[in-house]
C-alpha cells in the first residue's frame, strides 16, 4: 500500500494554480525527492500534505485515509523545514525531546529516545550542549533528530541541507540515505539541488508550474528526460532541432547517429556531453573552443560550431583543448536522446 497518495490536488492562489491536479504516490519506506525551479509548487506540495494548507480540489491520503479536515498534528507526519528553527533557549536534548514531551512521553523514555536519536544522527552525548554553540551542520542534525523523534509515518523535508556548504551536504546526504534505510522511514523531500535529489532519492519528481513534468528513478530521469524542460533543468544544454530517419538524425550540427528504435520524424534531440568526442577538425563538425571548466574528474569544454547552438563536451582531464583551439566534434549514438 502507498503511504501517501495525492489525487488531483489543486491549490490556487488567486488565478494561479500553485498545484494543478497533481497525482502522486509514495510507497512505504520509499524516499521521494521533489525537484523543480523556484515557484514550481514544491513547498506548496509539502504544505498541503502536512495540512498547513487546504486543497481547492482533490484529496490527500495517508496510509489510505483521506486527510480532508484532519489537523496537521493529527496526521502523524514529521516536518523539517528550510529555516529549521531550533529553540535557542533549550539545549540539544530539550529540542529533540520537544515533540515527545508534547505527546506526553515520560521523561525517562524520552531521555532514552533522545540518546538513541543523537547516536543515529552522529551527535552522541550532545544532550546538554546549547544549540547556539553548534555548527550549521550540527544544528541541522539536531533538527533532523527532532523531526524523527515522534517516529512520523511520513517525514517531510524542505531543502533539508539548504544552508550547508557543498562538502558537508554531500556527506550528510549519504548519511541520511543510510539512516532512512535503517529506520525504514518514508520520506518526501523537496530540494532545488539536483545532485542532492539524485543522491538521496529512490524516485525523483520534477515539477514545472504546479504540475509533474516527470517522475522516475534517478537513473530513468537522467537517462531519459521526458522533455526539453526536464533535460535543461538537469543542466543538459546540448539540445537541437532534428529530423530522425532510420538510425540517423539531420540537424544543424550535421547528421548525428541515434540509438536503434528512436521514434522517426521531427523532434528535439539531446546529446549528453559524454556523447561528444573531440576529433581532428577535418574528421568532425568544425568548432572553436570557447571555454573549458574543470569539474573534478573531467573537464567540460564549450564548443562553438559555425551554425546552431553551442555544444558542451565532457573530456578526460588529460589532453582537453584550450579556449581558442579549433577541434572537430563527433557524436556517440548511445548518448543521444530524442526528447518526446
Ligand atoms: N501564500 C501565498 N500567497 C500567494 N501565492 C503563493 C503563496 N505561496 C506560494 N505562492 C505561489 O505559488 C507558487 C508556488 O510556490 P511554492 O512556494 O510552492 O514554490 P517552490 O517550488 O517551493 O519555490 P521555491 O523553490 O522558490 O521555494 C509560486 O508562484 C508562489 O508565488
Amino acid at each position: 500500500m502507498s503511504m501517501l497518495r495525492l489525487e488531483g490536488v489543486t491549490v490556487r492562489f488567486g488565478e494561479r494554480a500553485a498545484l494543478d491536479a497533481v497525482d502522486l504516490e509514495v510507497a512505504e519506506h520509499e524516499i521521494v525527492c521533489v525537484l523543480g525551479p523556484s515557484g514550481s509548487g514544491k513547498s506548496t506540495l509539502l504544505r498541503v500534505v502536512a495540512g498547513l494548507h487546504g486543497a481547492d480540489a482533490g484529496r490527500v491520503f495517508l496510509a489510505g485515509e483521506d486527510q480532508t479536515g484532519v489537523a496537521t498534528h493529527r496526521r502523524g507526519v514529521g516536518l523539517m523545514f528550510q529555516d529549521h528553527q531550533l529553540f535557542p533557549q533549550r539545549d540539544v536534548a530539550g529540542n529533540v525531546a520537544f515533540g515527545l514531551r508534547m505527546r506526553g512521553t515520560g521523561r525517562a523514555e524520552a531521555g532514552r529516545r533522545v540518546a538513541r536519536l543523537l547516536d543515529l544522527v552522529g551527535l552522541p552525548d550532545a544532550q546538554r550542549r546549547p544549540v547556539g554553540a553548534l555548527s550549521g551542520g550540527e544544528q541541522q542534525r539536531v533538527a533532523l533528530a527532532r523531526a524523527l523523534a515522534p517516529e512520523p509515518r511520513l517525514l517531510m523535508l524542505d531543502e533539508p541541507l539548504g544552508q550547508l556548504d557543498r562538502s558537508l551536504r554531500e556527506r550528510l546526504v549519504v548519511e541520511l540515505r543510510e539512516l532512512f534505510g535503517r529506520l525504514g522511514t518514508t520520506v518526501l523531500a523537496v530540494t532545488h539541488d539536483q545532485s542532492e535529489a539524485f543522491a538521496l532519492a529512490d524516485r525523483v519528481v520534477v515539477m514545472r508550474d504546479g504540475r509533474i513534468a516527470q517522475a522516475g528513478t534517478p537513473l530513468e530521469v537522467w537517462q531519459r528526460p521526458a522533455s526539453e524542460f526536464v533535460a535543461r533543468f538537469l543542466g543538459f544544454d546540448n539540445v537541437v532541432a532534428a529530423t530522425v530517419r532510420g538510425d540517423a538524425a539531420d540537424t544543424v550540427w550535421g547528421t548525428l547517429p541515434v540509438p536503434a528504435g528512436t521514434a522517426q520524424g521531427e523532434c528535439r534531440l539531446l546529446v549528453r556531453p559524454a556523447g561528444v568526442r573531440l576529433v581532428p577538425v577535418a574528421e568532425g563538425l568544425a568548432c572553436e573552443v570557447t571555454a573549458r571548466t574543470f569539474r573534478g574528474d573531467h573537464v567540460v569544454v564549450r564548443l562553438r560550431p559555425a551554425d546552431g547552438p553551442g555544444i558542451e563536451a565532457a573530456c578526460p582531464l588529460g589532453g582537453a583543448p584550450e579556449a581558442g583551439d579549433r577541434v572537430g566534434a563527433a557524436f556517440v549514438a548511445d548518448e543521444v536522446v530524442a526528447l518526446p
